[in-house]
C-alpha cells in the first residue's frame, strides 16, 4: 500500500503538490490522473524518495521508502523510460541492475520474457523503439519482484497492441494481490486499464473514486427518444424526478428514467419509437470538465509568464 498524507512540495514560490492525501490499495490498478503540470511526477518522485516533501508524509508498505532495507523488492518504478545507456543491451542493463541490488541472475531472464523482450534482449537499447523502451523500463521495475509497482505514463506512445499488453500485465499483477499505480494525462486510456482513479489538478485532489462510478456519473445525461407521437409519450413518462425537453418536433430528451423503462412504457401503451439512445459524455470530456479550473490556472500562469 502507498499512503500519502497531506503531502506538499514547493519549488520556490510554486506549489507543485498541495496538501495531497490518498492511499493506493493492493489488489487493484489505480490510475493517477491529472493534466500536464498537475503534480503527478513530483508526487511519484516523493513516493520513492527522489524528492523531499516540503511537508506531509508518504509511506510505502508502512515505512518511508529510504527506511526499507531492499527498496527495489518493495516497490518497482518506471519514472524515466529512457534512463538506459544507449550502447547497452537490455540484458546487460537488467543484469547490472540485478547485480547492484543482490537480485539473482535468473530473475533477469524471467523479466525479459515477461516483458516480451527475448528476441531483442541482446540488441543495443539505443536502437529500441519507444514501445521497446517502455517494455524495458517495465521489466526493470519488475526486477525485484516487488509488491508495489508504480509506473509514470507507461502507455505513452504505445501502439494498441502495446497498450493491451500493459493492461494485461498490470491487471495480472493486481490479481496476484500487488499494489499497482500508473499515471497518465489521458482518461479514456486509463479507464481501460485501471479499477480506481485518483485525479489531481494544481497539486490538489479532485477525485478519488472507482472507474465504474466515474463512468456512470459521466454517462448520466438522459435518454434521447424519437417518436411519431411525442405528446402521448411525454404524458406517459411525466412524473416526479423526470425532466423532459423537446429538441425537435419528434425528439425528446428524458432525464430521470432509464432507456429500458422508457421502452417498456412506450411498448405497453403502443407508442411507436424509432430511436432510444442513452446520452453519454465521453470520459475525456468528463475528465476535462473535472480538471478545467486546474488547466485554466495553468494557462493563466503561462500567460502571466509570457507577459512578464
Ligand atoms: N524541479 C522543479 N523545479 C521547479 N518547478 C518544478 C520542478 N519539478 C516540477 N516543477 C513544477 O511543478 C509542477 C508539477 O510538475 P509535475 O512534473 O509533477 O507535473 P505532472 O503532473 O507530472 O505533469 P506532466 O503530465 O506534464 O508530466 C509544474 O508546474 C512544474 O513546472
Amino acid at each position: 500500500m502507498i499512503d500519502v498524507r497531506r503531502l506538499t512540495k514547493r519549488y520556490g514560490d510554486r506549489t507543485a503538490v498541495d496538501g495531497l492525501t490518498f492511499t493506493v490499495q493492493p489488489g487493484q490498478v489505480t490510475g493517477f490522473l491529472g493534466p500536464n503540470g498537475a503534480g503527478k511526477s513530483t508526487t511519484m518522485r516523493m513516493i520513492i524518495g527522489l524528492d523531499r516533501p516540503t511537508s506531509g508524509s508518504v509511506t510505502v508498505n508502512g515505512k518511508r521508502y529510504d527506511r526499507h532495507r531492499a527498496p527495489l523488492t518493495e516497490i518497482g518504478s518506471l519514472l524515466e523510460a529512457r534512463s538506459v545507456h544507449p550502447g547497452r543491451s537490455a540484458f546487460a542493463h537488467l543484469t547490472a541492475l540485478a547485480h547492484t541490488h543482490g537480485i539473482p541472475r535468473r530473475r533477469v531472464d524471467e523479466v525479459i520474457e515477461l516483458a516480451g523482450l527475448t528476441s531483442v534482449a541482446h540488441k543495443r537499447a539505443g536502437a529500441f523503439s519507444l514501445g521497446m523502451g517502455q517494455r524495458l523500463g517495465i521489466a526493470a521495475a519488475l526486477l525485484g519482484d516487488p509488491q508495489i509497482v508504480m509506473l509514470d505514463e507507461p502507455v505513452n506512445g504505445l501502439d494498441p497492441e502495446g497498450v493491451l499488453w500493459v493492461r494485461t500485465l498490470l491487471s495480472g499483477l493486481a490479481a496476484e494481490g500487488r499494489t499497482v499505480m500508473l499515471s497518465s494525462h489521458l482518461m479514456s486510456e486509463t479507464a481501460l486499464i485501471a479499477d480506481h482513479l485518483v485525479v489531481i489538478g494544481r497539486g490538489r485532489l479532485l477525485a478519488d473514486t472507482t472507474v465504474d462510478a466515474f463512468v456512470q456519473e459521466a454517462g448520466g445525461r438522459g435518454v434521447r427518444v424519437a417518436t411519431t407521437e411525442p405528446e402521448r409519450l411525454r404524458a406517459l413518462l411525466s412524473g416526479p424526478g423526470v425532466a423532459i425537453t423537446s429538441t425537435t418536433a419528434e425528439h425528446l430528451v428524458v432525464d430521470g428514467m432509464d432507456s429500458r423503462r422508457i421502452g417498456a412504457l412506450a411498448a405497453q401503451h403502443g407508442v411507436p419509437l424509432y430511436e432510444l439512445t442513452p446520452q453519454t459524455v465521453s470520459l475525456e470530456e468528463a475528465f476535462m470538465e473535472l480538471t478545467r479550473d486546474a488547466v485554466e490556472y495553468q494557462s493563466t500562469t503561462a500567460a502571466t509568464l509570457r507577459a512578464a
